[in-house]
């Protein structure tokens, strides 16, 4: 098989095990439950596979940074798969000072997301990866964030993005990849 079938077959298993909640967290929100992708082994790898493909895309970097939660599930094992570190970007009040804090809103709720102060090499290269592009609230102050902590972010990538929420225009002057929309 050729590097693009394969990268059809795994996005169209990720994309089968991708499960559709209605109004979940609250009505009116269609929620993108990844938990199915985590929990099969073919299915998981397929996603980290498929995250590497798309990353490919970008050029070389020397991190990759995610967005706790879901963000650490799929960025952990990605920067594995490619050989590089991996900065975590946490929610409050889980990292010893110094940290730098950003608050945002999200598709269904606000919340602050924080980065240890004088960890990234000045100029680091750092791939940013989430599961979910939304509202792109939790995307663009993750760029903020590790902006201000020094890093050169190279570009954005995605398990999934709700193109209907127009989360990109959030995030204008990033090149932005998603494995699925
Ligand atoms: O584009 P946005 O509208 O900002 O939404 C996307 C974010 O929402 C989810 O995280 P959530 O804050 O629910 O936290 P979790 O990863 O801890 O589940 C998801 O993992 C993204 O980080
Ligand atoms: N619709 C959605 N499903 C899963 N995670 C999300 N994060 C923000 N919006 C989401």
């Amino acid at each position: 098989m050729t590097d693009s079938s394969n990268l059809a077959s795994d996005r169209e298993l990720v994309r089968s095990l991708i499960r559709d909640v209605p109004d979940f967290p609250s009505p009116g929100v269609v929620f993108r439950d990844v938990a199915g992708v985590l929990g099969d082994g073919a299915g998981f790898q397929a996603a980290i596979r498929g995250l590497a493909t798309v990353a490919s895309q970008l050029g070389e970097f020397d991190l990759v940074a995610g967005m706790e939660a879901r963000g650490f599930m799929f960025g952990a094992p990605l920067a594995t798969l490619l050989g590089v570190g991996f900065v975590p970007v946490r929610k409050a009040g889980k990292l010893p000072p110094p940290v730098l804090g950003a608050t945002y809103e999200l598709e269904y709720g606000s919340a602050t997301l924080e980065v240890r102060d004088g960890t990234i090499p000045d100029g680091a290269k750092v791939l940013v990866l989430d599961d979910i592009l939304a509202t792109g609230g939790t995307a663009a102050a993750g760029v903020d964030l590790l902006h201000r902590a020094g890093a050169d972010v190279v570009g954005l990538v995605f398990l999934l993005e709700i193109e209907a929420l127009a989360g990109r225009d959030r995030l204008v002057g990033h090149e932005v990849h998603a494995l699925l929309t």
